[in-house]
């Protein structure tokens, strides 16, 4: 699994009709220039349209102005090149974990033998190797998104889009699968867009952070992030957030999400 591509995203504009006339215009001139291989963290408050942006890219919605491409591909829909992980798992409950993983590869007439080792493969790359039998009610919250995680990844997609994936786990879990992610990252090469509201988040697991503002929904900030690469080298987020560039850097940045976001 190391498929990974450019994500290009031009002039980006959504609005919505209202159900009693006119439309809301939820973004606005988006650009966006991903190189294969990067970790985005696309990051604004409640309500500045980055899960439109997100379904725009996979292809759930049409933008009203603009275009996105994956490489050389213009996405007018959903495709097997981009993988989604959702807040709610969205498993199949009568399904078993390997079953719920291998589900996409059925659909894609792939023989049961290949489609069973492709789903053990990927349960494993998510640290749940030998838990493919587990019925999901068997699993815990963190479990259930790795089994997410290894269902968008067992297509071996070229880009990974996940929406807030974490958001409803405990804080335990999410620090633990924010580590996952990192692991999942840096060992499949993929091309993530991450959506998060949360400050700490964006600035640990990102390679490069997006800050959205709105409505409607801008680019207000884009540039590279240290502490993903260093978390990998170093093993470990714990000093890493405890860290005094860390603390800064977030200082720095509640100041533009909160203050000065507006564009
Ligand atoms: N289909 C739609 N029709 C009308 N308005 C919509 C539609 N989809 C989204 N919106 C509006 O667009 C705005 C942005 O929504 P979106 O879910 O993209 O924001 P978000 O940044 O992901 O928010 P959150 O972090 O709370 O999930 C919201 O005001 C929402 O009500």
């Amino acid at each position: 699994m190391t498929v990974s591509m450019k994500l290009t995203i031009f002039r980006l504009g959504m609005r919505f009709p209202l159900p009693h006339g006119g439309e809301v215009e939820v973004l606005r001139d988006v650009n966006l220039d991903v190189p294969a291989g990067e970790l985005v963290l696309l990051l604004g408050a409640s309500g500045c349209g980055k899960s439109t942006l997100l379904n725009a890219i996979a292809g759930f919605t049409t933008p009203t102005e603009g275009e996105v491409w994956v490489d050389k591909r213009r996405v007018t829909g959903p495709g097997a090149d981009r993988g989604v992980v959702l807040q709610t798992d969205a498993l199949y409950p009568w399904l078993n974990a390997r079953d719920n993983v291998a589900f996409g590869l059925r659909l894609r007439s792939i023989a049961q033998t290949e489609r069973t080792v492709r789903a053990e493969e990927a349960l494993a790359l998510v640290g749940l190797a030998g838990k493919g039998d587990h019925a999901t009610w068997q699993l815990s919250g963190g479990q259930r998104q790795r089994v997410s995680l290894a269902r968008a990844l067992v297509a071996d997609p070229d880009i990974l889009l996940m929406d807030e994936p974490l958001g409803a786990l405990d804080a335990l879990t999410r620090e633990q699968m924010q580590d996952l992610v990192l692991e999942v990252w840096q060992r499949t090469g993929k091309t993530i867009v991450f959506v998060t509201h949360s400050l700490d988040e964006a600035l640990y697991l990102g390679t490069r952070l997006v800050v959205l503002a709105g409505p409607p929904g801008q680019i207000v900030l884009d540039e590279p992030l240290p502490f993903a690469r260093r978390a990998l080298r170093e093993g470990g987020g714990a000093k890493i957030k405890s860290a005094p560039d860390f603390a800064a850097a977030r200082e720095r940045l509640r100041g533009v999400i909160f203050a000065g976001a507006q564009p």
